[in-house]
């Protein structure tokens, strides 16, 4: 057994806007547990990549890219080389470009041990697509979070009008149903359920509710 793996986690995959994020954030609030938000990583490396004109194509020099990155979290904000980059990288573009620099082998590898070093006591709480079934493989909680499309539009959409930033309902839908569709028929690590992990549809719950049901699992 490794030094890290008597330490507790959760872990929180599903297709996106189905509201991973917040129940992971808040559960770990509950818990006093640290936080890994492992779908930022891939947004920074497809920022990181625009600003440096490579390919989102290209995944040995994204690897090489990610290897040189220094990617820090602090009170909830994302830091690229000490930059603070949390509104750059929430844009829909870096994380339809997530999305396309998710499916090299070479990059996942290249952020493997990164995404292990937040595991640390007391306990970690982790979303993403692949967290249950790749880099976490012994999570002591596994919750594969999802709801309908129509309701995952629905809630992008109002999410992107709370921040002023206009966006059309029929778009959204399309772009995220795009987007599962790549993040699940990828060859490497795709999105799906773990065979040990719990489903969690939250179409009809609020997130209260949500976060009640993944506390309870972890008890
Ligand atoms: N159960 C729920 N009921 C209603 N709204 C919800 C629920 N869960 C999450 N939301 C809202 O849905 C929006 C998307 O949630 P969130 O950003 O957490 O999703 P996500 O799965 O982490 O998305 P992404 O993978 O794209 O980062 C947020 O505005 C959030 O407040
Ligand atoms: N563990 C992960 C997390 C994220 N990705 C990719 C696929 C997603 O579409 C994209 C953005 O993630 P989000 O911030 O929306 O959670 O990043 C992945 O492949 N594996």
């Amino acid at each position: 057994m490794s030094n890290q793996q008597h330490i507790p986690v959760i872990a929180i995959d599903g297709p996106s806007a189905s509201g991973k994020g917040t129940v992971a954030q808040l559960v770990a609030k509950k818990l006093g547990y640290h936080y890994l938000d492992s779908g930022a990583l891939y947004r920074i490396v497809a920022l990181a990549a625009k600003a440096q004109n490579i390919s989102w194509q290209d995944g040995l020099s994204l690897a090489d890219l990610a290897s040189k990155l220094n990617i820090s979290f602090k009170d909830g904000e994302i830091y690229l080389n000490e930059q603070n980059v949390s509104e750059e990288v929430r844009t829909e573009e870096m994380g339809k470009g997530a999305s396309q620099v998710a499916v090299h082998p070479a990059l996942r590898l290249e952020l493997v041990s990164l995404q292990h070093s937040f595991r640390k006591a007391p306990g970690l709480v982790a979303d993403g697509r692949d967290m249950a079934t790749v880099i976490f493989p012994d999570a002591n909680t596994k919750i594969y979070l999802t709801a309908t499309a129509e309701v995952r539009a629905e809630r992008r959409y109002k999410q992107l009008m709370s921040k002023g930033i206009h966006a059309n309902l029929a778009d959204i839908l399309l772009d995220l149903q795009q987007r599962d569709a790549r993040d699940q028929q990828r060859t490497v690590a795709p999105l799906q359920q773990a065979k040990d992990a719990i489903l969690l549809e939250t179409s009809d719950l609020s997130i209260e509710q949500a976060v009640r049901f993944v506390l309870d699992q972890s008890n």
